[in-house]
């Protein structure tokens, strides 16, 4: 296909939503190169959802261990070996990053495996010198960690870096209220580190319901993570050969032996030549793109974080794909939905949530019905273990169309998956009512909502 240049598509990033698009398009007849500075697989892969979802179920066994006990399971003295783990999930991301490249490679995609930035419009500049030419660029670049710019911040460390820590340590300060500190808190928690989030605002994951959030912040405190709202860093400083004080708003200064930044991700546009092709970058440094991921130069779309749209991999995924259907297809363009996503925090228990929190929902529809269910799960009961579920319907009030479910306690993201379906089907209720429930399940207090 590639007319006068080198390649029909040259794919800047070889992440969720890179890979994707990439070897949709090759699938397509497309003549495809990608370029990769650091891993194939992105952050997705490499040091994001899979290594950190492993750690939670590493961390998830000291609760384990200890509820079996009131299931008449003895066991000799419990010790955990940190590296031991995390050699076994660095040893998987090495086994998913080749999977990831055998896939482009069996389908004929090019791969670089180096620095890229664009030195013209159509004209791609990679590390090694070489410059090519392609007639559609995709930038898929993702986004890095958000470092707040305190005295010190040097010293501390970001998810990144998280994953492949020689020793775990003993205190741990995590910056952030959102998905990484809450994910990283219960995990370091688990594992025996104690753990202090401090957030600057009087809130943590703020997309999510309230009455959720007032829960995991409950069961965390009773955990014994400890938080602190309102605190904005002011320094942080060396206070012995492996400590650190740290300095900040409202609050006595801390003691810890790490401190972690989990304080946003900013889309990674820095240094990639976007002006060089007259790319429009929005506040923030996003790429603003169209509902086809097009920029507002015709034959350059950029994808997933970079876009700052909604930073979860499957949308990645979604507008990769959607990207090279559209772009290589042959068919109707194809735009992504962002509408009614489901997410889900990776907490210690984990939470989940879509469609409309009752808030939002009071305000967009005024008439709201609100079913819950505020239960211990059986497991619980029986292992001692005092931690409340807790589940959430929204409807609007006239009609019973469901507007939004959320949920916090055990295997939350695998039984929200199910019914995103649902709501975002249009399901009401009524719909819910006249299913029979499974039992005994966690999930039937969806059917059985009062
Ligand atoms: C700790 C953590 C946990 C997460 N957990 C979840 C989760 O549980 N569920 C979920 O849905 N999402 C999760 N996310 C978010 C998810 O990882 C991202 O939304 C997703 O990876 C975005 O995909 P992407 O393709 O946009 O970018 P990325 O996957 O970040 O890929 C971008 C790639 O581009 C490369 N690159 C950048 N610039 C250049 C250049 N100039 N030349 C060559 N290569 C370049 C980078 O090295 C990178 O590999 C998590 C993120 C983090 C950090
Ligand atoms: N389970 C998942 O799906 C999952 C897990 C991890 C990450 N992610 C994605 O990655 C993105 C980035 O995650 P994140 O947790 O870094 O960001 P986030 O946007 O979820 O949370 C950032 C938090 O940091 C706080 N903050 C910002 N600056 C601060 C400062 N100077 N001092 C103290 N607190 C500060 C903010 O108030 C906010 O609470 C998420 O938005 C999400 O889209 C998803």
């Amino acid at each position: 296909m590639a007319d006068d240049y080198d390649y029909d598509l040259f794919t800047i990033g070889a992440g969720s939503g890179g890979v994707r698009a990439s070897r949709v398009a090759a699938a397509h007849g497309a003549k495809v190169a990608l370029a990769e500075e650091h891993r194939v697989g992105g952050t997705c892969v490499i040091r994001g959802c899979v290594p950190k979802k492993m750690l939670v179920y590493g961390a998830h066994f000291a609760e384990d261990l200890e509820d079996c006990q009131n299931f008449g399971w003895e066991i000799g003295e419990k010790t955990f070996h940190w590296t031991k783990l995390r050699d076994a999930v660095l040893a998987d991301v090495d086994r998913l990053n080749k999977a990831y490249t055998d896939t482009l490679e069996s389908h004929d995609v090019e791969i670089f495996h180096e620095r890229a930035v664009i030195v013209g419009p159509h004209d791609i500049k990679l590390a090694s010198g070489k410059t090519v030419t392609a007639k559609h660029i995709l930038i898929a670049t993702g986004a890095y960690p958000h470092v707040p710019t305190c005295k010190g911040h040097e010293l501390g460390i970001t998810s990144n870096e998280a994953f492949h820590l020689d020793a775990l340590p003993k205190r741990i300060l995590i910056a952030g209220g959102g998905y990484i500190a809450n994910e990283f808190a219960g995990i370091f928690n688990e594992f025996g580190s104690h753990v202090t989030i401090m957030t600057r605002s009087d809130q943590m994951l703020r997309s999510y319901d309230e009455s959720l959030r007032e829960r995991l912040l409950h069961i965390s405190m009773l955990k014994g993570i400890d938080f602190r709202f309102n605190a904005e860093f002011q320094s942080i400083e060396k206070s012995g050969k492996d400590c650190f004080t740290v300095s900040m708003s409202n609050h006595e200064p801390i003691e810890v032996d790490l401190v972690m930044f989990a304080t946003g991700r900013v889309p990674n546009t820095k240094g990639l030549g976007l002006d060089k092709a007259g790319v429009e970058l929005g506040e923030k440094g996003e790429i603003v793109v169209d509902r086809f991921s097009k920029t507002n130069v015709d034959h350059i779309y950029a994808v997933g974080d970079v876009t700052d749209r909604v930073q979860l991999t499957p949308v990645a995924i979604r507008e990769g794909q959607a990207f090279a259907d559209t772009v290589f297809g042959g068919g109707d363009p194809v735009a992504v939905d962002h509408g009614c996503i489901p997410a889900a925090v990776f907490s210690h228990p984990p939470m989940a949530g879509v469609g409309l929190t009752e808030t939002e929902a009071r305000q967009k529809f005024g008439s709201v019905s609100v079913y819950t269910s505020d239960f211990r799960a059986m497991k619980n009961v029986l292992a001692g273990r005092d931690e409340r579920a807790l589940y959430k319907m929204v409807c609007d009030g006239e009609n019973g169309k469901i507007l939004g479910i959320h949920m916090i306690g055990p295997d939350a993201p695998e039984i929200m998956q199910v019914a995103a379906v649902a709501v975002k089907a249009g399901l009401t209720k009524a719909d819910f009512d006249a299913t029979t429930a499974i039992h005994p399940t966690m999930a039937e207090e969806l059917v059985l909502l009062r």
